[in-house]
């Protein structure tokens, strides 16, 4: 049944009310798309940990990768050791295969919300479940990973954004990481409202946002190169504490700023199937925003991350990063 609990939600059949056993404890859904697994006994090491995918409903691996993890805790391979809440973002953008309906998800993880619509609405859904469960686990330090995957190539296929807020990143994150088969971090330098920031600004959690190959259609992803990160959500789910890896494999970056997009004429001057992390020396011009103006690559090489034109208007249309040093 647990193995059957995305196929069942994404239908809306699954019974509410159903909860039921698994080796090491139980699982409980509290609501469409969100499912808790407690343990009946906690490792030491284990962390409250929240796992989400399908917060763009484009985005597939990550939900067929949480899938597998779901059938061996079913078939007893994994014994549970952590409390976890495993999420399903975006139901009704996962049915459509679109990366959202109305507006960006990713952009609505905020106590301040005052929108109203479907996408608003699950983020207030999913924002009261990482409460309730962070609340009802206070004994264990927080961890949210929030799985995605990317529209475009990338320079490093594999690599996560580190949200901007106070709560210090603790260098264990960054060996299990790099021991995940993640090639490169991206500092933000600023809010940004997505969920793994939500847990990492108002929860105090250890949280990224994990980019995990190219987007694809259910079916049509490769999961081996994801076999590393399989096995850390494994040691997680057991609250094991997880093999670590070498940050130096990983390359560092940090947004110097983003390019929002301001007008209806709003273009950017490089070609579509540029990879991710490409860089651009100075003098290069990247965007021209109508009234707005261009925008241009001042003394320092840039590079452009998640560049894409057909965002909303008044929304981030590429993050520009600078390589930095590897964490002390
Ligand atoms: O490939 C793209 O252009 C977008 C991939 C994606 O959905 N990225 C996330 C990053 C969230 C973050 O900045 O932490 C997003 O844009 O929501
Ligand atoms: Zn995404």
């Amino acid at each position: 049944m647990l193995s059957e609990w995305i196929e069942l939600s994404l239908e809306e059949t699954w019974p509410e009310s159903r909860s039921g056993r698994v080796r090491g404890g139980t699982y409980t859904p509290h609501a469409p798309g969100v499912l808790e697994l407690t343990p009946s006994e906690c490792r030491e090491t284990a962390r409250a940990c929240v796992l989400s995918v399908g917060i763009h409903g484009n985005e597939t691996a990550p939900i067929e990768l949480i899938g597998q993890c779901l059938a061996r805790v079913e078939a007893g391979l994994l014994p549970l050791g952590a409390p976890v809440l495993i999420l399903l973002g975006n139901l009704e953008a996962i049915r459509r295969a679109e990366r959202y309906v109305d507006t960006n998800l990713n952009r609505l993880f905020r106590h301040d919300l005052g929108e109203s619509g479907m996408e608003p609405d699950r983020a207030r859904l999913l924002m009261r479940a990482v409460d309730d469960f962070f609340a009802r686990h206070p004994e264990h330090e927080r961890l949210h990973y929030d799985l995605h995957t990317a529209i475009r190539d990338s320079r490093y296929p594999r690599f996560v954004v580190d949200p901007f807020a106070e709560t210090v990143t603790r260098p264990e994150q960054w060996r299990w990481l790099a021991q995940a088969g993640i090639q490169a971090v991206l500092h933000q330098h600023q809010h940004s409202w997505t969920f793994s920031h939500y847990s990492k600004h108002y929860h105090q959690a250890q949280a990224f946002t994990l980019e995990l190959g190219r987007v694809a259609p259910f079916g049509h992803n490769d999961l081996a190169p994801l076999a590393p990160m399989a096995r850390l959500l494994e040691a997680l789910l057991e609250g094991r504490e997880p093999r670590g890896g070498d940050p130096a494999r990983m390359a560092f970056f940090r947004v110097s700023h983003e390019i929002r997009r301001h007008s209806p004429d709003f273009r950017l001057c490089f070609a579509d199937d540029t990879p991710n992390f490409s860089e651009f020396p100075p003098g290069t011009r990247l965007a021209e925003d109508g009234e707005a103006g261009d925008v241009i690559v001042e003394e320092t090489p840039l590079s452009v991350v998640f560049p894409n034109a057909k965002v909303e208007l008044g929304a981030r249309a590429a993050l520009l990063a600078c390589p930095v040093p590897p964490p002390e």
